[in-house]
């Protein structure tokens, strides 16, 4: 089944307000990211109909499934909704090719064509022979793609998928995630991904959508988010240092915190003197030194205070205290040779080339 999902999500409980506008293709994967308690599982849960709307209006190929305010409710059991739950909940009892018909058969399809189509999905997804293998015969890996074939079954005309691969371990991850991949690609409904890893996002979805505090504060391809994050979130979860403030001149940001810092504004950015901007750039492109620089072709030359040192895998990364506060990665040897520790005031500075300056409502731009 082909249909478009167009959703305004509204549930209100407890305080927690979840307010979110999705719109999705056929065949498109959107990733969902967002911290804890951003409200990811409950806007999946309630586009599967087990978390009814308190306000707005689900509709997928121009159905509606849910909407408060005319009493339109489709119940999760008869809803066109495949859902891939975290933990997979394959019915222990019953083997791949049960577990997989299960789905037609509750809709009423006769046991032969429903294991029928369960045999043809397995062995799409490249489980030919572990059709009679029961959950706890088989690796984790196999047991996230017969639950993926399980929702598939009901031909759904939307996917859904709570954090996928987190009951694997990291080793298995690594190849489930690139295999999981292609079959999303050959899914012909939209399809949301949900999930706290961007790693996991920028490798699955196409679109992805930041949830923070019930709203949407980003949308865009995995590079726009990637290069230009809109919150602080985002930055910290793409690895870029952010400082928001206001244009005061050609790429020039008045930073809140205090200071200045000179960078690359795109001139078809639109944006004007006086603007709400914001100025990323990326820890491996700051330059840490204990004495104040001399001349340097870098714009941005600032003093700050070391506040932390933190190993990564192959480099280290250091937190500055400024204003503007910065991450700064060095190498190990950098770090022995400059005898870095919290509390020495040291030296930043970087080039206005390295410097992204851009619109700080990026969520319009993004979705361009
Ligand atoms: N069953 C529930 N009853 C009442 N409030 C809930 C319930 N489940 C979640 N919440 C609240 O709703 C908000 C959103 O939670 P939700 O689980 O959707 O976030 P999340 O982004 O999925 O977080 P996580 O990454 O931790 O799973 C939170 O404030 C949470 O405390």
């Amino acid at each position: 089944m082909s249909a478009t999902l167009d959703a305004r999500v509204v549930v209100r409980r407890n305080g927690f307000v979840l307010d979110v506008e999705l719109t999705a293709q056929p065949g498109e994967v959107v990733g969902v990211l967002g911290p804890n308690g951003a409200g990811k599982s409950t806007l999946l849960r309630a586009l599967a109909g087990l978390q009814p709307l308190t306000g707005g209006r689900l509709a997928l190929g121009g159905r509606v499934l849910d909407e408060p305010s005319t009493a339109v409710f489709v119940p999760p059991a008869v809803r066109p909704v495949g859902l891939v739950f975290q933990d997979y909940r394959l019915f222990p009892h019953l083997d791949a090719l049960d577990n997989v018909a299960f789905g037609p058969r509750a809709r009423g399809v006769r046991r032969p064509a429903a294991r029928a189509t369960a045999g043809d999905l397995l062995r799409r997804l490249g489980l030919e022979g572990l059709e009679h293998r029961r959950p706890a015969e088989l690796s984790g890996g196999q047991a996230q793609r017969v639950a993926l074939a399980r929702a598939l079954a009901v031909d759904p005309g939307l996917l859904l998928l709570d954090e996928p691969l987190a009951a694997l371990d990291a080793r298995t991850r690594l190849e489930v995630r690139s295999r999981l991949r292609e079959h999303l690609r050959g899914v012909d409904a939209p399809v949301l991904v949900v999930t706290h890893d961007p790693l996991e996002a920028m490798v699955l979805a196409d679109r992805l959508v930041v949830l923070e505090g019930g709203r949407v504060v980003q949308e865009g391809t995995p590079l726009q988010v990637a290069r230009r994050p809109a919150t602080q979130y985002v930055a910290r979860l793409v690895g870029l240092n952010l400082w928001s403030g206001r244009l005061v001149g050609t790429g020039v940001v008045e930073l809140e915190g205090g200071g200045r810092v000179t960078g690359t504004l795109d001139p078809g950015s639109g944006a004007r003197e006086g603007d709400a901007v914001l100025a990323a750039v990326s820890p491996s492109a700051v330059v840490l030194s204990t004495a104040a620089p001399g001349p340097t072709s870098a714009r941005n030359v600032w003093p700050g205070t070391v506040e932390g040192v933190e190993l990564l895998t192959d480099r280290v990364r250091v937190e500055v205290g400024g204003p503007p506060h910065a991450f700064v990665d060095v190498t190990p040897a950098a770090v022995a040779e400059l005898g870095l520790h919290p509390g020495q005031p040291v030296w930043l500075s970087a080039k206005a080339t390295e410097t992204d300056v851009y619109p700080a409502q990026n969520r319009t731009a993004a979705q361009g």
